[in-house]
């Protein structure tokens, strides 16, 4: 296990107010430079960040204690003056966790510089162990260079070896062990030379602008599942489980829309994961609003059925809520299943790959508590010149392992497109 690393200067955060900087990704410097690049971006809103200033690189079934721990122990220890006082201003990490407890390095990163914006306002945050930094000019840098010759082949598993896996699945739940598991699959793209991950994050937020477009040390994507938003008590959660695929159709995508929403299979497999999250939410919160029925959320590539769940919490002395909340949540029946502790032994023995950081919680979150941690869907791992690809599906008793594996192609379409040239 990787020890944490702790600082022992205590960091030293200050935020200033900043005229609109323009595209927030367009402000991240080089990686061949600058490695640690960080991203969080939506809708042309969010935080970017560079450098490193602390990292923790928790791992384990405690990755979320000891990330707490670290955090308050650096909010406790932070000298901050904050000019703007929003969420995600003053201290800020980002943060990134493996899905499993047994596998994968899960990180914490205290940036350097963060430039963020949110609702028409922006702001640069410095933050340095021990002395007080300039701030830095913030402006567009060179936009980066495309991937070269990419070529896609097979990850841990062929298409049909990973269907003959579904099928397996299919029974068991037929058998009654379980009644959902989400099963996924991986897919390698290798080219030329290292790839620049700054060129798939301004493809990923320019195609899918509603998803949340993130990178966290070498962990990319455009998630559009939101495990959980904390903001000053109120606690939001948008649940997505049931999909169709997208024809490019206008007209005949609307009827497949209306299909989704009253398809029982997905209703179904929509209820667990609904259920997942309002019940692991309940006890953090005094009221909550579920919602009854999902609505159909359109993206570019696929349909989902979606619910966003809302509470109100009344823990407003944990520096870590954020964090906390997301511990409570994962894995949502989104991307484990139902029962969870089966589910997630279904999943380390027949699927077959370490899905490392993919389908953990993914996001940032401030000195308040506040926070947002999505799901890292839509997402790849990337390492030099290779990286690597993720997509899953969940699967209940009338599943076609056929169709499951036509539903994660189209889910590896945004980071397969996004690493295309122009
Ligand atoms: C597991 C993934 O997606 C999840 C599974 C879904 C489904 O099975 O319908 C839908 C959205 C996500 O909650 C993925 O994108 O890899």
């Amino acid at each position: 296990m990787t020890q944490p690393q702790v600082s022992a200067d205590p960091l030293v955060v200050r935020t200033v107010p900043l005229d609109d900087p323009g595209d927030l990704l367009a402000l991240l410097p080089g990686s061949a430079t600058t490695p640690d690049v960080t991203a969080w971006v939506r809708n042309g809103d969010g935080l970017v960040g560079w450098g490193a200033a602390a990292v923790l690189r928790p791992a384990g079934a405690d990755r979320f204690a000891q990330a707490r721990a670290w955090w308050v122990d650096q909010v406790g220890t932070a000298v901050v003056r904050d000019e703007v006082r929003l969420p995600g201003t003053g201290l800020v990490c980002f943060g990134s966790f493996a899905f499993a407890d047994e596998t994968g390095d899960s990180v914490l990163v205290v940036p350097e510089v963060v430039v963020g914006r949110r609702g028409g306002r922006a702001w640069v945050t410095t933050t340095s162990a021990g002395a007080l930094t300039t701030t830095p000019e913030v402006a567009p840098v060179e936009p980066p260079a495309p991937p070269s010759n990419v070529t896609f082949s097979d990850g841990a598993m062929s298409g049909a070896g990973w269907e003959s896996v579904v099928a397996e699945a299919v029974r068991r739940i037929n058998a009654g062990d379980l009644e959902k598991v989400v099963l996924a699959r991986d897919l390698v793209a290798t080219a030329s030379e290292d790839v620049d991950v700054r060129w798939p994050l301004h493809r990923l937020s320019e195609s899918y602008p509603m998803c949340w477009t993130f990178h966290v040390d070498g962990l990319f994507g455009a998630t559009p599942e939101m495990l959980v938003r904390r903001e000053r008590g109120l606690v939001t959660s948008r649940v997505l489980a049931g999909t169709i695929r997208r024809t490019g159709d206008d007209e005949r995508d609307l009827a497949l829309a209306a299909t989704l929403a009253r398809s029982s299979k997905d209703l179904e497999e929509h209820e667990y994961a609904v259920r997942s999250v309002a019940d692991a939410l309940a006890p953090h919160c005094t009221s909550m609003n579920v919602p009854e029925a999902p609505f159909v959320l359109h993206l570019p590539n696929v349909m989902h059925l979606a619910t966003d769940v809302a509470g109100v919490t009344h823990e407003t002395d944990d520096v870590a809520s954020s964090l906390t909340l997301a511990e409570a949540l994962h894995p949502s029946a989104a991307v484990g299943g139902t029962p969870t502790s089966v589910a997630r032994e279904l999943i380390s023995e027949i699927e077959g790959m370490d899905r490392g950081r993919y389908a953990g919680p993914v996001g940032w979150m401030d000195a308040a508590g506040d926070g947002e941690w999505g799901i890292a869907l839509r997402s790849a791992e990337i390492d030099g010149a290779r990286v690597r690809l993720f997509a899953g599906c969940g699967i209940v008793a009338d599943s076609d392992p056929a169709a499951e594996l036509a539903e994660a192609q189209a889910k590896f379409v945004p980071v397969r497109d996004a690493l295309a040239g122009r």
